[in-house]
């Protein structure tokens, strides 16, 4: 209780705490309950079930700036008002926490497409030197392979400095996080304190919530101009990764263009790069020096991934030779562009395509690596921007020679209405399949498909459910590959 006291200026019992909880229903003997009004539920209201709970002090918030640091009693227990609470929530976390974030390297990692994969390269790059390093996103939170899913891909502010005190304790130097657009807006990531930020891009997505791109640019670059950041890495070949190059002198230009034109005192540029079934060879040159990388990454935003990853890593003083020699080692991330193979059947990739941008790039990364026909399956997810469905259809009927449509995650909309909002964007809906259950999509596809086809499986990566009005089914496109090509279930 005493940093609570520190503060916020308050003479508390002086009790031991145990745990933050925002949530009511996870508080325990001695936790401190975080009462805040919420998008949907006014948090306030579990007060009393969070004492009952055993919650040794409450804070709620306040819409009144009047009440700021007003402390009332509810059962013996301290209730402490505070005002804008939520936009403080990262910083007294972290005081609670004790400052986890200056306890190791953190990095950021933030754009529309490629968080995930960074993020994880990041960590596993760092476990293959030898770091004790984490990683917190999508696919979950936790050390380098014992990975807990999480629900968010960017947690709460509470869960956040909880984690990365877990992690601290024991024993991580490295810690590479997902920073969603969602997370900066509700300043999740408030109070962290950054080594080094990473932009990887910027495509629709998300307007359901930011409403508009611009809104959504302007979220994404608060994380490089307001939050506390050491070393800013960007994307120079995304149009807005490029104008924030231009307002962000120190930051770290990267580029996979070998035209490209360094402005700035530290970047990265591809020389040449060259795709061949099992990867990629990538000449590059830096103001940290020149090598080639082997990688067994495919796909060219791939490259764009490594040359971000490693760029970061060069940036925080890590030796060009140390990442030369562990390069090659590093692994595809799951269900992005995960490829599964086996003899006489058509090849398949599992990518967590989603969006129309990386779409259109899972499928111009699979033409690279097919020999025959290129198959596309996707879907749109229910209760999410309906204004990328057309444009996905587009780009599937473009780049594919065979599209198949299908349901991904419908949740409480209308599976058929949501392939009817895709199907608008075909220019021959004749030539399309629309075959809603998902498993029976991709049994149809490996029964028509040639051997020397790929069938690109696009929207769900690494999840395994299908979320059908609230309800989670247990479904993995990579269980179901793994099945139709007789593999020992590679999961
Ligand atoms: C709309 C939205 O973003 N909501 C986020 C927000 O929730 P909220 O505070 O508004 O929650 P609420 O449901 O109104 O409840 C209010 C409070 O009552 C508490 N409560 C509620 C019930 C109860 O019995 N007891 C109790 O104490 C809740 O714990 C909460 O603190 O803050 C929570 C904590 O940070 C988030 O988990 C939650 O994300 C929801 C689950 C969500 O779906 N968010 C998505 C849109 C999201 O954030 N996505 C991004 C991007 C993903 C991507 O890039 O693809 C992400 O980072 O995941
Ligand atoms: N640098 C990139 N540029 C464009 N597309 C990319 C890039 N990296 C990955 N992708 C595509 O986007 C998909 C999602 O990649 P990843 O999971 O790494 O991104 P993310 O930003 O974490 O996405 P999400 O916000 O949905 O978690 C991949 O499956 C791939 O199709
Ligand atoms: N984290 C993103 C990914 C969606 C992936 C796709 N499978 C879907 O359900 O739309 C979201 O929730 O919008
Ligand atoms: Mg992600």
């Amino acid at each position: 209780m005493q940093r609570l006291s520190r503060y916020f200026g308050l003479t508390l019992p002086n009790h031991q705490l145990q745990t933050m909880q925002l949530d009511s229903r996870a508080v325990k003997q001695g936790d401190v309950f975080i009462g805040l009004i919420g998008h949907q539920i006014d948090g306030r209201k579990f007060v009393t079930q969070a004492i009952n709970a055993g919650a040794a002090a409450i804070i709620v918030e306040s819409d009144d700036p009047a009440d700021h640091t007003r402390l009332t009693w509810q059962d013996n227990i301290p209730v402490i008002h505070v005002y804008q609470l939520a936009s403080q929530l990262s910083k007294l976390a972290g005081e609670f926490y004790q400052q986890p974030s200056t306890q190791l390297t953190l990095v950021g990692v933030t754009g529309t497409n490629g968080k995930t994969t960074v993020a994880n390269l990041l960590t596993q790059w760092n476990h293959l030197l030898g770091k004790r390093s984490a990683v917190m996103g999508t696919i979950g939170n936790g050390f380098y392979q014992h990975i807990q899913p999480a629900t968010n891909t960017t947690g709460s502010a509470v869960e956040i400095q909880r984690n990365l005190a877990e992690f601290v304790e024991q024993g991580a130097e490295f810690v590479a996080m997902e920073v969603s657009s969602h997370g900066l807006v509700q300043q999740r990531v408030a109070a962290l304190h950054f080594d080094a930020a990473v932009f990887t891009n910027l495509s629709r997505d998300h307007l359901d919530y930011h409403h508009t791109l611009e809104a959504y640019a302007a979220a994404k670059k608060t994380l490089f101009t307001e939050l506390d950041v050491k070393q800013r890495v960007i994307n120079a070949d995304d149009v807005v990764g490029k104008q924030w190059l231009q307002e962000l002198p120190d930051a770290v230009e990267v580029s996979l263009s070998a035209t490209f034109t360094p402005q700035h005192q530290q970047w990265l540029k591809a020389e040449q790069i060259e795709y061949h079934p099992l990867g990629a060879t990538i000449h590059f040159s830096s103001s940290w020096g020149s090598a080639i990388f082997h990688s067994k990454l495919i796909g060219e935003f791939n490259v764009s991934n490594l040359l971000l990853a490693t760029a970061t890593l060069l940036s925080l003083g890590y030796p060009l030779s140390d990442l030369l020699n562990t390069v090659s080692q590093l692994e595809g991330v799951c269900g992005r562009m995960e490829r599964f193979t086996a003899e006489n059947k058509p090849t398949a990739v599992v990518d967590y395509a989603h969006t129309p941008d990386a779409l259109e790039k899972a499928l111009l990364a699979s033409r690279l690596h097919c020999h025959g026909e290129l198959w596309c399956i996707f879907g749109c997810g229910g209760d999410r921007d309906k204004g990328k469905r057309p444009q996905m259809a587009k780009i599937a009927e473009q780049l594919a020679d065979k599209v198949i449509i299908t349901d991904d995650n419908p949740r409480t909309e209308d599976a058929a209405a949501i392939i009817n909002d895709i199907v608008q964007g075909l220019d021959f809906p004749n030539n399309a399949t629309i075959i809603h259950r998902r498993e029976q999509a991709l049994a149809y596809a490996f029964e028509q498909a040639k051997p020397n086809d790929l069938i690109l499986v696009a929207g769900k990566g690494h999840e395994d459910y299908q979320i059908i009005g609230h309800t989670k089914h247990h479904f993995s496109d990579r269980e179901i590959v793994s099945q139709l090509l007789g593999l020992n279930n590679k999961t």
